[in-house]
């Protein structure tokens, strides 16, 4: 279990990681979205003890990393994958940690094999490695404490597609056994067919989290005129919740209802049609529009990100996430 409450990081005035408050149960796949500059890394090196918050806290299994007495046996951490002894070969790397770590230097082979480096490959030093292969040393590194629980950032970098599928497989196993696993990503596709909750994080600050299936059920219709202004009058005397996006306004009603307010108050319409139907794709592109691009072109609604329960109580107006 990883449990992370009100955690903050300031680097002089800015703030890169704004308030974030989530869980990681056991048994689940957690996956940690945002664009660039979200704060995605350093929530998770704070996490791992490798940043210092500003305030708030974080704990594996109940603690700070920096309190476990042996963390590898706790949890697995694969932050940057280049990060390894380059003039090592992967054996030697992995025997080593496992020396320092006090697991039996039989695992060493076992883990070679599992994560598919065995033979040649892992007699070939790191600096030889590709990126995938480099990733696959990492988790195996990662995995040799045989700890509860995983905190991956971006794992999947660097992989081909034989290699994604392989480590969604086991992954999957992972949870499926008790483990704890938290994986950041920006491949949108690959977290949405691992991971059982999304959190999803811009400018800092948790935009959206809860069960991947609350989070892209939408409900919503988009909506377009060419008198925008009366379309909007009409929704809202109408009392449907409406907010502002680049291709219309996002509403949180079906279909039916948005198109009889509007005909009752006689708008022409361009456009009706549901949305959440873009799968997490959609979702991760509406949350994270402002943070991404600067400008505000869209806004959060309930339409795009499903129910108010799934959404963090903390989802900041458009202007305080846009920096
Ligand atoms: N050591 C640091 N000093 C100053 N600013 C930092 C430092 N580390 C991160 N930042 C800033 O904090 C913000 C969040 O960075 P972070 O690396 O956590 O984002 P990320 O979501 O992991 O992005 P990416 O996917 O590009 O790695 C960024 O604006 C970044 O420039």
């Amino acid at each position: 279990m990883i449990a992370v409450q009100q955690l903050t990081k300031r680097y002089g005035r800015h703030t890169a990681v704004d308030d974030v408050s989530f869980h990681c149960e056991p048994g689940t796949v957690t996956g940690f979205l945002g664009p660039n500059g979200a704060g995605k890394s350093t929530t998770m090196r704070m996490i791992c003890g490798l940043t210092p918050p500003t305030s708030g806290t974080a704990t594996i299994a109940g603690h700070p990393y920096r309190h476990l007495p042996n963390p590898g046996r706790t949890v697995g951490v694969l932050l940057d994958a280049s990060a390894q002894h380059a003039g090592r070969t992967g054996r030697e790397a992995l025997a080593l940690s496992a020396a320092t770590m006090g697991v039996d230097r039989r695992a060493v082979g076992e883990l070679l094999d599992r994560v598919g480096l065995n033979g040649a490959a892992a007699r070939r030093r790191v600096r030889a490695y590709s990126l995938g292969m480099r990733q696959r040393l990492g988790l195996a590194h990662a995995l040799l404490g045989d700890p509860q629980v995983l905190v991956l950032d971006e794992p999947a970098n660097g992989l081909d597609p034989e290699g994604i599928f392989w480590m969604r497989g086991l992954l999957r196993d992972f949870a499926d056994r008790g483990g704890t696993v938290m994986l950041s990503s920006h491949l949108l596709r690959e977290v949405e067919a691992v991971a059982d909750r999304l959190v999803v994080i811009g400018g800092g600050r948790v935009v959206a989290q809860g069960s991947k299936e609350e989070l892209l059920a939408g409900s919503g219709t988009l909506v377009r005129a060419r008198d925008r202004a009366a379309l909007r009058g009409a929704l809202e005397r109408a009392g449907l919740p409406v907010d502002d996006s680049t291709d219309g306004l996002l509403v949180n009603a079906d279909s039916e209802a948005v198109g009889l307010a509007a005909a009752a108050a006689g708008v022409a319409l361009t456009e009706l049609r549901p949305t959440g139907t873009g799968g997490l794709e959609q979702l991760f592109l509406t949350l994270t529009a402002e943070t991404a691009t600067g400008p505000a072109s869209t806004r959060p609604t309930e339409a795009a990100t499903g129910p108010a329960s799934a959404r963090s109580a903390a989802v900041p107006p458009t202007e305080e996430i846009v920096r």
